[in-house]
């Protein structure tokens, strides 16, 4: 009997990787109401986006992910990788700096989703949850000696300041907010039957109760983090955001963060990173069951 498939061409599997983590991105931005973030509706906390800057910037970025996923399927060893995905993620944030007219938009996107892009691409005919973020946490945590040591960034500041491991750390241990926290909260409320708004709107708050995001640590410091955290947690206490009370918090956590003019940037990125992370670990549709590897070896997918 013979055997039939379609066999792709690893190019191709990097640009569906790539459409993914874009698709991922202009998700997060549209997901809507977000406490605080850039979203329909309105710019939130950030007077310098708009939805439709967010929509362009991950868009410019696609080139960049869809790089740094074909270099995961190349066989480069692993600290050659880190750094060509280090370099490749350094050019993504000018890239993101032009188009966005010097506004950081996705700069801790760009780190994390390519992290786990180039993860993914290295381990193809493995994808799992588990596989993905540890193989993204164990680049992360190769050092890049062209990295610059200080960037002055936001960012990096505040984890110097409240000495909290930040974008950085997150990645380093392998995403345990996505993990443990989001990709749980996105499954259980869809199952309980809540639209796919409502359930990706408690996946975010599950991770802003949690997370040390520096967006929020830099604007408005620790007891803004504090406040955040607690407000998230008690929406989800209330059942979420599809019951009454949930909503009467979330609507109070809005007002608290407007107040304090803080963002969950942070949780907004790990919320793309879930999203990612869930529809590549999905049955996908849009992948044949065998490829061809840079070695022109015929590879299969083990879904
Ligand atoms: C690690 C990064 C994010 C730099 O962080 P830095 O300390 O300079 O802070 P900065 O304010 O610039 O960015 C922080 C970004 O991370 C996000 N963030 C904030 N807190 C958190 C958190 N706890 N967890 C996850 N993301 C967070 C924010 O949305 C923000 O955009 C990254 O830009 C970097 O090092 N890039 C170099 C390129 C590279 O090595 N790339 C390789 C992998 S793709
Ligand atoms: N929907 C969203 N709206 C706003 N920010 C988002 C959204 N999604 C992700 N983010 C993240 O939030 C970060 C922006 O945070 P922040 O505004 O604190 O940056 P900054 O430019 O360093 O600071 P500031 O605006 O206070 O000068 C972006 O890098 C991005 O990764």
């Amino acid at each position: 009997m013979v055997e039939i498939y379609q066999v792709i061409e690893s190019n191709a599997l990097a640009e569906k990787l790539a459409d993914m983590v874009i698709a991922a991105l202009i998700d997060e931005a549209t997901l809507t109401p977000k406490p605080g973030l850039v979203d329909m509706r309105s710019r939130g906390a950030h007077y310098d986006m708009s939805w439709s800057l967010m929509c362009d910037s991950a868009l410019a970025l696609r080139p960049t992910f869809y790089a740094m996923a074909d270099a995961g399927m190349q066989r480069y060893p692993q600290r050659q990788l880190r750094e060509i995905i280090g370099a490749l993620g350094r050019a993504g944030e000018v890239r993101m700096m032009e188009v966005s007219n010097g506004v950081n938009t996705h700069r801790g996107a760009i780190w994390a989703l390519g992290l786990l892009v180039t993860a993914a691409a290295q381990n193809l005919s493995a994808l799992s949850v588990n596989a993905i973020t540890e193989c993204a946490a164990r680049l992360a945590q190769i050092d890049d000696q062209f990295a610059p040591k200080f960037t002055g960034n936001k960012g990096e500041q505040a984890c110097f300041r409240y000495q909290v491991g930040g974008a950085r750390a997150q990645a380093q241990t392998g995403f345990p907010f996505v993990v443990d926290h989001a990709l749980p909260t996105l499954h259980r409320s869809r199952k309980q039957g809540d639209k796919e708004t409502c359930a990706q709107l408690n996946a975010l708050l599950s991770i802003m109760a949690v997370l040390d995001d520096t967006c929020i640590l830099s604007r408005g410091g620790t007891s803004a983090l504090t406040s955040v955290q607690i407000g998230a947690r008690k929406v989800l206490e209330l059942g979420g955001v599809t019951t009454a009370p949930g909503k009467a918090a979330l609507h109070n956590l809005e007002a608290d963060m407007l107040r304090r003019h803080v963002s969950p940037g942070g949780s907004a990125d790990m919320l793309a990173a879930a999203l990612f992370v869930d529809n590549l670990t999905k049955q996908p549709k849009w992948l044949s069951s065998k490829f061809v590897d840079s070695d022109n070896q015929i590879q299969t997918i083990g879904w």
